[in-house]
């Protein structure tokens, strides 16, 4: 039987960035843009070019992705026309083959919010609509309001997505955007629209979780006729969220009737990377994943209970709904050594480590990575820290350097202007092939900016290095997390840095201690320990 093509549609970087607390940077949009094209979505919503200096810089290096790059903006404002209109000129000055824009489909809000008059906005919708798609681009239209709209006033809300379909639109979005709608009724509403002249492979679904029903919306529009959902990861969004991705999409590929009837662009393989993409956006938001995440959260496959551990090890579909392995999470059975073990052989070939089934050291590993998680260590985004772990216990981690102490000191002092500024100073002391090695550095930048504790510490382990010296010179520290985390009995605090070298290449290294500097210093000499073992680097015995 042939599948239906279902498009995905990502709005992370757009209604996802309108989440509280959420501003991502450009380099961040860019991370999650290539993660999302991996993953293999249909559509990337990159942002709102010309709503604020982020997006429109993001726009300005749009990203090389195999999914639709799509900008987002809305409908011409009334009393101009679509070509005089600036805030849609920025949108079509992007320059992306698809552009979506948002339009008032709500009697109520035409009148109240827009203050205009139904025919008039009836027209911005076709104006604006018919405008992209004469230029041979791709026009999505966001129904802003449409289900609340269609109950309020049916003929006025078909009337509007009519107009935007019948002026060139390649989809018609239909919104719950106050998420307030039920799926039963998102459903009933999908047909009537399907009826009233737009056909299913022309309708998307955008749904709000303020009742915890968004993914529930976006199947039923599915099973209606709807044929492309819009979504986040991890369901970030306006207020409560948006339809989440990371839940739909092991859906769409598992769950009966969805894996029979649809095709979605994202592979077997790439549905492995689920839960590492999951883990990425939290590890981006500084955020603690929720646990209790639906397929990529870490007790999604944790059994507890002494009936379910016992069965699950006679056989894991006794209590599981899927294997696990499918989304790329692992099975957690606690007191038990054998857990785990077919992931973590998984983490350690993508370190290039290949080590066969039924080897102690597996176990030697796990029980390392739980006795340090337990102390509130990390490893899901830390994969550097996580090869010099195993390597280790593998025994093959060369010991390159000795650091035999550290100290810093932070001044804050007046300067010549009477101004109080902060001073950094580091001194580290190392051993390298025997020799003693003392370096002093001060963490200034080019306009003699204080750069801080953890810049004056690179920096003076960096000094000197003896032979390892060049290994690192092209090294430099790109981001810096910490988050105050419950290790032990204890706060703790957990530090995760990146790095990057001259060869593009970007990893992540971990460190906890009760002292911020201590867990900075622990996560920077994984990093060049790290570095040094990429760049093939010998440890004299
Ligand atoms: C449902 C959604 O989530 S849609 C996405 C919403 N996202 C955002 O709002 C974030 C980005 N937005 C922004 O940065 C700004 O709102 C901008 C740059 C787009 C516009 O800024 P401003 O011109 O200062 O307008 P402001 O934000 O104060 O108000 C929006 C204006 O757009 C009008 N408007 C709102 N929706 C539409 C629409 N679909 N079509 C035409 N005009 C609209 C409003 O009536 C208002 O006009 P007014 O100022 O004449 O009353
Ligand atoms: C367009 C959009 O984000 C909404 O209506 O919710």
């Amino acid at each position: 039987m042939t599948r239906e093509k279902l498009y995905l549609y990502d709005t992370t970087l757009r209604d996802g960035q309108q989440t509280q607390g959420v501003q991502f940077s450009t380099e961040e949009k860019q991370q999650i843009a290539q993660t999302l094209d991996a993953l293999g979505v249909d559509y990337i919503e990159g942002g709102w070019p010309g709503a604020n200096p982020t997006d429109s810089a993001f726009f300005d290096a749009a990203p090389k992705t195999r999914a639709r790059f799509t900008a987002f903006g809305m409908t011409k404002r009334a009393g101009r026309s679509a070509e005089n209109d600036d805030v849609l000129a920025a949108v079509m000055n992007a320059g992306t083959d698809s552009m979506c824009l948002v339009g008032k489909t709500h009697d109520f809000h035409v009148t109240t919010a827009l203050g205009i008059t139904l025919a008039e906005n009836t027209e911005n919708i076709r104006a604006s609509i018919a405008y992209i798609a004469a230029q041979g681009r791709e026009a999505l239209f966001d129904a802003e309001h449409f289900f609340d709209g269609y109950k309020a006033n049916p003929e006025y809300a078909t009337e509007a997505v009519l107009a935007a379909y019948s002026a060139g639109a390649r989809w018609v979005v239909l919104c719950d955007t106050n998420g307030g709608t039920l799926p039963e009724e998102i459903g009933a509403i999908t047909r009537a629209v399907i009826d009233a002249g737009i056909p299913g492979d022309r309708l998307g679904i955008h749904t709000h979780n303020d009742t915890a029903n968004a993914v529930a919306g976006s199947l039923a529009a599915v099973d209606a006729g709807a044929r492309q959902i819009q979504g986040t990861l991890n369901g970030l969004g306006e207020r409560c969220g948006n339809a989440n991705l990371i839940t739909l999409i092991p859906i769409l590929m598992l769950k009966s009737p969805y894996a029979e009837r649809f095709e979605i662009g994202v592979s077997k393989d790439a549905l492995r990377g689920l839960t590492a993409a999951s883990r990425q956006l939290d590890d981006i938001l500084n955020r603690v994943p929720t646990k209790q995440a639906p397929f990529v959260g870490a007790s999604a496959f944790a059994h507890k209970a002494g009936l379910h551990a016992s069965a699950i090890l006679k056989d894991p579909s006794t209590y599981e709904h899927i294997d696990p392995d499918l989304v790329g999470n692992a099975r957690v059975i606690p007191m038990s050594n054998q857990a785990g073990q077919s992931n973590l052989r998984r983490r350690l070939s993508e370190a290039g480590l290949s080590v066969e089934a039924g080897n102690l050291a597996l176990v030697r590993i796990l029980d390392r990575i739980k006795e340090r998680e337990a102390e509130g260590y990390t490893y899901d985004s830390a994969q550097a820290s996580f090869e010099l772990l195993a390597r280790e216990e593998l025994g093959q981690m060369p010991a390159f350097f000795e650091v035999k102490r550290y100290k810093v000191t932070v001044e804050r002092r007046k300067n010549k202007r009477n101004q109080m500024v902060s001073l950094s100073e580091a001194i580290v002391v190392v051993k390298v092939d025997g020799e003693k090695k003392l370096s002093v550095s001060e963490s200034i930048d080019a306009e003699g900016r204080d750069r801080g504790p953890v810049n004056a510490l690179w920096t003076a382990l960096a000094k000197d290095l003896g032979r390892y010296g060049d290994a690192v010179a092209d090294m430099r520290l790109v981001d810096f997390k910490v988050r105050i985390t419950g290790g032990g009995t204890e706060a703790v605090t957990r530090v995760i840095i990146d790095s990057e070298d001259a060869q593009g290449r970007r990893w992540s290294t971990v460190g906890v201690s009760a002292n911020l500097v201590d867990a900075s210093f622990d996560a920077l000499l994984d990093a060049v320990n790290w570095k040094l073992l990429r760049e093939g680097a010998v440890a004299r015995a």
